[in-house]
């Protein structure tokens, strides 16, 4: 029996080859790639009847060695999968269309078409995966409020500490530096409390960030404002606590706004660039003042025994907490790394990976 060429019909997208070959019950078929060239053998009833039919076609650009194949009672379906995503002016190599081919007028799209069905079906996987993220986490809205209400009251209590800070400077002048504890300290305190939640909310999840550089800065502060500052009288008229409330509040009132637009999914650049860029000058200043808070603070603990601690009568009578003050200026400086270090990190992160999105 000699092999008939049956009638094969054709059309593309931008990724396959989609092939009708015109035969019904088809049976023991013999379909694959080599080289590039399609090899079509197999037994059916074709345009010429009970007979068994073959085809070879080159194809214009190379096509995946796998085909996927699939015989109906009325036809076989094959696709052919691209190399490349790009739109071909013809099947073949050879220029002259082969006489048993032709467009397949049910499945046929010219080039624009293509692109609009490819752009709608993206759309639709991105609808699915986003609705699929929204329903992953039920509670994604109640989070997002809760961090929008922690922030915005954050910002209300540090602005109302550097407003109040920045009118008395202006009327007060240095004078405004000797009470600055007396007038800021009950908001600092609400405040500073409060931040503790920025240790527990990357710890259960709430934010994708790392609980350490929040421990370190969280801490950090607290060690200053409740042990220094708030158990030593003698150091709340201090100029120093003016520099350290005012260093901290310069931050917080453009670190907390940056995170409210977040949580609502938007982003003024003005915000973001002050919010990773003014801690470069503002943590080491930070730093510095807290220093300078801690040594000054040394000899009031030296002659006050405060927090003093008790020893076994053989080795003493106390250990003074100034000893435990030298090791904190250590760890200080230790942590000012450590943060200084993860907020570099952060900033290029931010900015390398929004310049890349911008290409
Ligand atoms: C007694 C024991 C003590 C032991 C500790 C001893 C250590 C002593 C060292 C002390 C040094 C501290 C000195 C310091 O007190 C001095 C000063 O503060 S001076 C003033 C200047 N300071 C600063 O600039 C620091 C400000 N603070 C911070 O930036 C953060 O606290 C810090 C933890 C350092 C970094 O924040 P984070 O890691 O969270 O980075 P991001 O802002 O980039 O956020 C990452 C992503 O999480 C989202 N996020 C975070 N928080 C929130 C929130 N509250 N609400 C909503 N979203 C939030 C944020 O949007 C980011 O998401 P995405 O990446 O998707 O954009």
């Amino acid at each position: 029996m000699q092999a008939l060429t049956p009638h094969v019909y054709w059309a593309q997208r931008h990724g396959e080859i989609y092939l009708r070959v015109e035969i019904s019950d088809a049976q023991s078929l013999s379909i694959g790639v080599e080289e590039n060239i399609l090899h079509f053998k197999g037994k059916g009833h074709g345009a010429k009847g009970e007979n068994e039919y073959e085809f070879s076609l080159e194809f214009l650009k190379p096509v995946k060695p796998e085909v996927k194949h699939k015989s109906t009672q009325r036809q076989v379906n094959i696709t052919v999968k691209k190399q490349e995503h790009v739109w071909w002016n013809r099947l073949t190599k050879q220029e002259k269309k082969p006489l048993f081919l032709a467009p397949d007028f049910d499945r046929w799209l010219d080039e624009s078409d293509a692109e609009m069905e490819l752009r709608e079906k993206e759309e639709k996987i991105n609808k699915i995966n986003i609705e699929s993220r929204v329903r992953k986490d039920p509670f994604l809205g109640l989070k997002k409020g809760f961090l929008f209400m922690y922030n915005l009251v954050q910002l209300l209590g540090y602005s109302w500490i550097f407003v109040n800070m920045t009118v008395r400077l202006f009327i007060l002048g240095q004078d405004s530096f000797y009470d600055t504890f007396h007038t800021i300290a009950d908001v600092m305190y609400f405040c500073q409390m409060l931040a503790i939640m920025e240790v527990i909310n990357p710890a259960v999840g709430l934010v994708k960030t790392g609980v350490m550089p929040a421990f370190i800065q969280v801490m950090g502060r607290n060690f200053i404002l409740f042990v220094i500052f708030g158990t030593l009288e003698e150091m709340q008229n201090k100029p120093v606590v003016f520099f350290v409330f005012y260093l901290w509040s310069m931050i917080e009132i453009f670190r907390y706004p940056f995170y409210m637009l977040a949580c609502i999914d938007t982003e003024w650049k003005l915000l973001t660039w002050l919010r990773y860029t003014i801690w470069i000058p503002l943590y080491p200043l930070g730093v510095l003042a807290e220093a300078v808070a801690v040594i000054q603070s040394i000899p009031i603990f030296d002659e006050t025994k405060l927090l003093s601690i008790p020893l076994p009568k053989a080795i003493g009578t106390s250990l003074s907490f100034s000893y435990i003050l030298q090791l904190y200026l250590v760890i200080m400086f230790l942590g000012l790394f450590i943060n200084f270090r993860h907020l570099f990190k952060q900033r290029s992160r931010r900015f390398h990976t929004k310049k890349r999105k911008a290409n």
